[in-house]
């Protein structure tokens, strides 16, 4: 490796080592104002709305497609131009990506909570790179955070299961982080949280379907000194009122097959 490439990458890890939750299992990174308003704006004006599949809790779409339901496979395209430009720009500036297989996003699911919505306790699974980012944009909500219930936590394929639960733990190999679980990562709009590592694969992350979120403070709220405006928060008494929250939620999906193989493949079975 040349030397340039070390201290670049070396100036990546810097740059993130400053936004990590420091009171959770590794690794949570919380980035606020990682877009615009502008930008935000711009991104929300473009998500095309014949697109959304609407489930009981919310509504999501996936870009460029759906992975493949029997084996987690995404055919590959590219992201539209508004998913890329600025954010994944940005992530690369970060090396948020620099280790999966891509090296990059190549999915991105945007889900759309309305006021009093939210998404069961889960784990994101095994179809992609233990790497999500997650930019929020609308209102603030709160992402609950907590271990597995068992071990063996029926770890789900991606999407939520109606079984596992967020569970309180005062003792675990979880410790010696200082802030027990379960507990809150506050994501603000325009911000970026970025999960990895145990974070991805021994946590369950939910969002709990309530109008308000309250009782919001430095001990309530794991990533408290990294909010772009924790003031604003305390000036409303620690309450926080819900309106429609939009998150991205870039991933690197392990399994890509291009569609010039799909044809060759059936060319070759003929
Ligand atoms: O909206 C969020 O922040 C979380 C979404 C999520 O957990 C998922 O899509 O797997
Ligand atoms: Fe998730």
């Amino acid at each position: 490796m040349s030397e340039i490439v070390e201290q670049s990458i070396a100036a990546e890890a810097d740059a993130l080592k400053a936004f990590r939750i420091a009171r959770l299992p590794p690794d949570f990174y919380y980035i606020p104002n990682f877009v615009s308003v502008e930008e935000e704006a711009s991104i929300l004006q473009k998500i095309p709305s014949q697109r959304w599949v609407t489930l009981s809790h919310r509504r999501l779409q996936a870009h460029p497609s759906t992975l493949t339901e029997n084996n987690n496979t995404l055919l590959g395209s590219p992201l539209p131009l508004y998913l890329v430009k600025p954010v994944v720009e940005r992530f690369k500036d970060l090396g948020i990506f620099r280790d999966t297989p891509h090296a990059e996003p190549n999915h991105v699911l945007i889900n759309e909570y309305r006021k009093g919505e939210g998404i069961m306790p889960h784990e994101d699974g095994s179809a992609y790179a233990h790497v999500v980012a997650t930019v929020s944009l609308g209102t603030s909500i709160c992402l609950d955070v907590g271990r597995k219930m068992t071990a063996e936590g029926g770890s789900s394929d991606g999407r939520p299961s109606q079984t596992e639960t967020i569970e309180a733990t005062h003792s675990s190999d979880l410790s010696p982080y200082s802030l027990l679980l379960p507990t809150r990562i506050l994501q603000e709009p325009r911000s970026l949280l970025i999960t990895t590592g145990t974070a991805y694969t021994d946590l369950l992350h939910g969002i709990a379907s309530v109008e308000v979120d309250e009782h919001l403070n430095r001990d309530t709220v794991a990533n408290w000194d990294l909010l772009g405006d924790a003031k604003a928060v305390e000036e409303k008494g620690g309450t926080l009122d819900r309106e429609t929250r939009v998150s991205l939620t870039y991933r690197d999906v392990l399994k890509v097959s291009s569609a010039a193989g799909k044809v060759l493949g059936a060319l070759g079975r003929r």
